[in-house]
Formats: structure tokens, sequence, C-alpha cells
């Protein structure tokens, strides 16, 4: 009888032992994990997300989560009876919609991942850009073929106040942050890609790690014709790939790329589909989805 209990307690000892390295290394740092739209709309994986980001807390680490929820914004946007555009990747916000996506993310969004966050305890405390300045933006008018678009309410980011993030982590809390921006322009807010949000966060918080959550496997290589994953990629040649890279990619690689060239060790795409995909990211040898690594760390950082 006792032995076979302990045949089946040792395994989970040495599962745990296997993390101590990983453990020791990330003591005490930052790590900002950008939840996407198609990844939360599964409630499996939104109470996995939860606990992976709780146990990091746990763990010694800085767990700051930035959501998306594109796929939410689009169901409101067309109850509301607006059409969803896309340009250059981003979508154009009129006035009216804006209301809608501040609605949707801050309300809605952030809300129900806070309330999963805080079934652990009195963790997450949830956040907008605009709060005490977090995020401030411009309009951003993409050029598309050479001309300058509109696209409404779409913000560039121009500059990151860490200030009330800080005081959250410094106080053991998990800050929860809508991809909303204060306008540096007017008195109004502006829309930003989560993912874009994520990176400037990242920089700005001399984050260890940028773990981007999407819901596909990695980088795929030669996308759409082939599904071969690139494990690691050095800013430069990230930089190379970027002018062929379609889609929801685009802001994702070009925000790893801004976090890697700003400080960050290692910016990661990760399958958000998988559950607990960030604590066998995090805490095992074998990384699961695409790691961009600064060009002076090439084969070293993990
Ligand atoms: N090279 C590529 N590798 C992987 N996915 C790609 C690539 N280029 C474009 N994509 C598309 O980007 C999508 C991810 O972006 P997006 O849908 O915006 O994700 P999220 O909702 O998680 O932010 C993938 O589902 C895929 O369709
Ligand atoms: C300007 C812009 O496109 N903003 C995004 C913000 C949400 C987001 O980025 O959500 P995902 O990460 O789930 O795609 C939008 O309106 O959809």
């Amino acid at each position: 009888m006792m032995s076979t209990r302990k045949h089946t307690a040792l395994p989970k000892a040495q599962i745990l032992v296997e993390a101590l390295p990983w453990l020791t290394r990330h003591q005490g740092k930052t790590v900002v994990i950008k939840f996407g739209g198609n990844a939360m709309v599964d409630e499996e994986l939104k109470a996995a997300f939860a606990q992976d980001v709780v146990f990091l807390h746990h763990a010694g680490l800085k767990p700051v989560v930035v959501h998306g929820g594109g796929p939410q914004i689009s169901k409101a946007l067309d109850r509301h009876g607006i059409v969803s555009e896309f340009k250059a990747g981003l979508r154009v916000t009129t006035e009216d919609a804006m209301d809608v996506v501040r609605m949707v993310l801050a309300g809605q969004v952030q809300r129900e991942l806070v309330g999963l966050l805080n079934e652990h305890g009195p963790l997450a405390v949830g956040l907008t850009g605009e709060d005490a300045h977090t995020i401030t933006a411009t309009k951003h008018q993409p050029r598309i073929e050479g001309e300058l678009v509109d696209i409404g309410r779409v913000g560039e980011i121009t500059e990151i106040d860490t200030g009330a993030i800080e005081a959250l982590l410094a106080d053991g809390r998990i800050p929860v942050v809508s991809s909303i921006a204060r306008s540096q322009d007017d008195g109004h807010v502006y829309n930003v890609n989560a993912d874009t949000a994520a990176a400037a966060l990242a920089a700005a918080l001399d984050a260890e790690t940028l773990m981007v959550l999407t819901d596909v496997e990695g980088l795929y290589e030669d996308w759409p014709s082939s599904d071969e994953v690139i494990s690691r990629l050095t800013a430069t040649q990230l930089e190379k790939l970027l002018p062929d890279l379609a889609s929801g990619m685009v802001p994702k690689m070009e925000g790893c790329l801004h976090a890697v060239r700003n400080g960050v060790h290692t910016a990661r795409v990760i399958d958000g589909r998988v559950q607990h995909s960030i604590l066998l990211e995090i805490f095992t040898d074998e990384g699961i989805g695409t790691m961009v690594v600064p060009d002076d760390l090439e084969g070293g950082a993990q």
C-alpha cells in the first residue's frame, strides 16, 4: 500500500523539481501576457488561463495581463448595426463604434477576466490605458499603397506611464489592462490593437518576457501553404519576414520586434488553444511556440 502511494507521488515531485531552474530564473521578473480574442471564447481555456496566471504570481513572478476582444467587439457592433471593417489589420473605429469598443473591453471582457482571476483570491485589478495616463495615444493614420488612410479613433501609442501598474505589482496584485488609450489630442479615447499595447507595456515595464497567446501554434514559416512553426528567430530575422506577413500576425510580430529591441529578453507567440500553454512555455525545456530574441542573445536566451 505504502509503496503504491510512493510510486504515484514520485513523478509529481519530479515534475515540480524540473521546474526549479525556471522558478529560480524567473523569480521577481515581470511577464506581460496578451490574452487574445480567439483563445478567449472557450470557457475551459479561460479558466485554465486564470489558473496559470495565478500560478505564476504565487511562483514569484509578476504577471501583467493585457487583453484583446476582437471577436467580442465584432459581435457587439453587429448587434448595434455597425459594420466591422478592418484596414491594415486595424478596426476602422467611428465615434459610435468607439463607445461599443470601450463598453465591451472595459465593461465585459476585462470584468470577466478579473472575476476569473479573483476566484483564486483578492489578486486582479482591472484598468484601461486611460487610468492614471497608463497609455497615451495620438491619431493613427496607416499608409496603404502610399496613401494616408483615415480609420477613425484608432490610436498610435506615444507614451506609457507605468506608475499605476508598478504600484499594483508592488502591492502583490495582478493588473489586467484593456487596450484603450487616453488621447493626447482631445478629451476622447482611442482604440489600440491589444498586441501593440501589450508590447509597448512590456518594453516600458522592462519586462523579462512578452507572451502573446493566439489561435495558431506560432509563427508559420510559409503561411498559409505550410504549418511548419518557426520555433526561434532573432530580431533581424523577424524584421526581414515582416513585410510578407498577413493579417492578425502583423501587429503580433511587430509587437514582438518592438519588445526585444527595447529591452525585453524574449517575446513569444504561443498557442492559446492549448490548455496551460503559459506554464508549458515558462516552466519546461521545450518551448511550444515561436520565440523572438534580441540579436545579441542569439543562441543564449531561454
Ligand atoms: N505567418 C503566419 N503564421 C501564423 N498565422 C498567421 C500568419 N500570417 C497570418 N496568420 C493569421 O493570423 C491569425 C492570428 O491573428 P488574430 O486572428 O488577430 O489573433 P488573436 O485573435 O489571437 O489576436 C491566425 O489565425 C492566422 O490566420
Ligand atoms: C485598433 C484595433 O483593431 N483594435 C482592436 C482591439 C481589440 C484587440 O486587439 O483584440 P484581439 O487581440 O482579440 O484581436 C479591435 O477593435 O478589435
